[in-house]
Parts: C-alpha cells; sequence; structure tokens
C-alpha cells in the first residue's frame, strides 16, 4: 500500500514534470523537493513568457512584407483602407489645388519608394528614369530623402547632392552639399540626436553578426544609429532561431528598442526620435516651423507596396505642374 502509493506520488511528480521539461531532459527516478519544484515552475514560466514573446515575433515577421495581392483593395469595399487613403496620382489635382500659395516639400522613403525591393540590400539600385525623376523635383521643391538606411549607403543610391538627407530613420540628418536656394535653406544642417549611441550601435552590430552567422541567408547591415538584421533570404523554419538570436543580444541593451520592416527587424534607441520627428526638424530647417504657407508630401511605400512607376509618375506629374504654373503666373503678371 505504501509503496503503491509512493509509487503513485512519484508517478504524480513525474507527469507534473514532464509538463514543466522537455522529455529528453526528465530523470525518471529521481525524487524532486517541493525546491526544485518551485524552481522548475518558475524555469517554465520564464521559457513560456519568452516563448509567448518570441511566438509573438514569429508571427509579426510573417505579416511584413505583404505581398501586392494582398494590398490590392477592392474600391466597392467602403471599409477598405484605399478608399481612405486615396491615391495620391487619382488625387493629384486637388493636392495642386491645395499647394496654391503654399511651399511644397519633398519627402521621400528610398527602399521601396525610389528603388524596387530586392533580396540583396546592397545592390537595391534605382534607376536612372527615378534619379532624373527626383533630380527634377529637387530643382523646384526642397526634396529630403528619409531612411533607415545608413545616410552615406543611400547617398551612394542616390548620388544627388541638391537633397536634404536623413538617415537611420531620421537620426542622421544634413543638408545639401551643394547650394541651397531655399528660404532660409540650412545648407549647413547637420543633425545627430543619438550620437551617443554610435559605441552601442557598434557592439551590438558586431554581436548580432556573430551570433546569426549559423543562420543561413541571415544578413546584418549597420545603419550606424540602427541595425538591421535581414531574413528575406531565411528558411521559414529558422525565422524562430534568428529572432531568438536577436532577442537575446537585445535583452544586454535596455536602451536599445526592436521595430521591424519589410523583412527586417530593426534595432534603434529609445530615443524620442523618428522619420516623423525629422520631417518636422527639416521643416524648421527650411524656416517652415508651424507655418501655414508649407505643403509638405511624404511619399513611402511603408507596408502597402506602391509601386515605384507611380511615384515617379507624381514626381513627373508635379514638376510638369509646376513649370505650367510658374509659365502661367509669369503671364499674367
Ligand atoms: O526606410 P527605408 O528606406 O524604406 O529603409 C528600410 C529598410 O530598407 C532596406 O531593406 C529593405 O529593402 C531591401 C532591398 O530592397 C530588402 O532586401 C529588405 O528586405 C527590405 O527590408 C534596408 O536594407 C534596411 O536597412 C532598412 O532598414
Amino acid at each position: 500500500m505504501t509503496n503503491q502509493q509512493n509509487v503513485a506520488v512519484l508517478d504524480m511528480k513525474s507527469r507534473g514534470l514532464r509538463s514543466l521539461l522537455p522529455p529528453s531532459s526528465l530523470p525518471v527516478s529521481k525524487s524532486f523537493s517541493p525546491t526544485d519544484l518551485k524552481m522548475l515552475l518558475k524555469k517554465r514560466l520564464e521559457g513560456e513568457k519568452v516563448g509567448t514573446k518570441m511566438n509573438a515575433w514569429v508571427d509579426s515577421m510573417r505579416s511584413s512584407s505583404p505581398t501586392r495581392i494582398r494590398s490590392t483593395y477592392s474600391t466597392d469595399d467602403n471599409s477598405s483602407w484605399i478608399v481612405h487613403h486615396p491615391s495620391a496620382l487619382s488625387m493629384f489635382d486637388q493636392i495642386m489645388a491645395a499647394s496654391i500659395g503654399k511651399q511644397i516639400v519633398m519627402f521621400l522613403d528610398y527602399d521601396g519608394t525610389l528603388s524596387p525591393i530586392v533580396e540583396d540590400p546592397d545592390r537595391a539600385f534605382m534607376s536612372r528614369e527615378m534619379r532624373a525623376a527626383v533630380r527634377d523635383v529637387a530643382r523646384y521643391f526642397p526634396t529630403a530623402i528619409v531612411t533607415g538606411r545608413c545616410r552615406d549607403k543611400v547617398y551612394s543610391f542616390v548620388k544627388l547632392s541638391g537633397l536634404y538627407y536623413a538617415g537611420s530613420h531620421g537620426m542622421d540628418i544634413k543638408g545639401p552639399s551643394k547650394s541651397c536656394k531655399y528660404k532660409n535653406g540650412n545648407r549647413g544642417v547637420l543633425f545627430q540626436p543619438a550620437s551617443e549611441f554610435l559605441p552601442m550601435i557598434d557592439e551590438v552590430y558586431k554581436a548580432l553578426v556573430e551570433k546569426t552567422k549559423s543562420i543561413g541567408g541571415a544578413k546584418v547591415e549597420n545603419n550606424k544609429f540602427c541595425v538591421s538584421v535581414h531574413f528575406r533570404c531565411v528558411d521559414e523554419k529558422s525565422w524562430a532561431a534568428l529572432a531568438e538570436q536577436v532577442r537575446s543580444v537585445l535583452s544586454q541593451y535596455p536602451k536599445l528598442k526592436l521595430t521591424q520592416g519589410r523583412k527586417v527587424l530593426e534595432i534603434r534607441p529609445t530615443i524620442e526620435w523618428d522619420k516623423g520627428r525629422a520631417l518636422q526638424f527639416l521643416l524648421e530647417a527650411l524656416g517652415y516651423a508651424n507655418s501655414n504657407d508649407v505643403l509638405p508630401i511624404y511619399i513611402g511605400d511603408d507596408r502597402t507596396d506602391e509601386d515605384a512607376f507611380k511615384v515617379e509618375e507624381f514626381l513627373r506629374r508635379l514638376v510638369d505642374w509646376k513649370k505650367i504654373f510658374t509659365r502661367r503666373r509669369s503671364t499674367i503678371i
């Protein structure tokens, strides 16, 4: 009887423990003290917490970069996103009407907006036609490239000196290297609100390169004030492993946070600064702080995958409009 009871108790413990530990790690004949059990339970709960977090990460990695098919909305559906956010091209005349008497300032995202999305981030080149369209727009309107990329890298792709560049998600802002004819112009502007994070970002970059080197297709990109971990070329089966490596590095750096882009995990400082703040900063630098005389236009791809041809067409129409408008005004005068 006693024996049976003992067996029963042992059985209960081992069944209970089996659910706390992976099967292979269960020493069947070992008896566990209440303290052991408490510790195991605590570990299990911690594990579950991390596990839940990891599942959430992987789910959101899966949902990043929706396909064109998923982002095509039916205009019949009143609740669809596109009804509330109509194409800038179809609203072109209305936008231009709203811009009369105001200075248009152009803000352009790079990846997925000026350049197509490609597998290798080092080969995301923009077309010659797109470069010409951006160059023309910048002739008529103050123009800034606002990107998650390192500023020098995006400059090496865009190769236009008359523009403002805000790299590292707006944490690295520089004015045009050639003379600028706009209001205050503020040609020499250089703003780096996260400069104290440089050594930390460099350290994290190295740690991530090391930790992810065994995961096929993973690529870590140093964007100076932030780091990108690309998983576009990683087999989906390894996404959880990759996310776990990123999490383990990030857990050592409470001053850094994780955000997500298109098939990319982005690690950046927890400062109150982003592309939106960079946009405000640039408007101020151009002399349009709290001004009603300005119409900022931002073109970015976000999650809806705007077609680069549409972006180019919009830029061209803007320049044509400006030329016609200027001609008309000078005829009236
Ligand atoms: O703000 P953005 O200019 O859109 O930069 C965001 C990230 O863009 C780049 O990655 C994306 O484009 C790559 C090339 O087409 C593609 O391979 C990757 O999957 C996309 O996420 C850039 O490489 C990242 O560093 C930026 O964070």
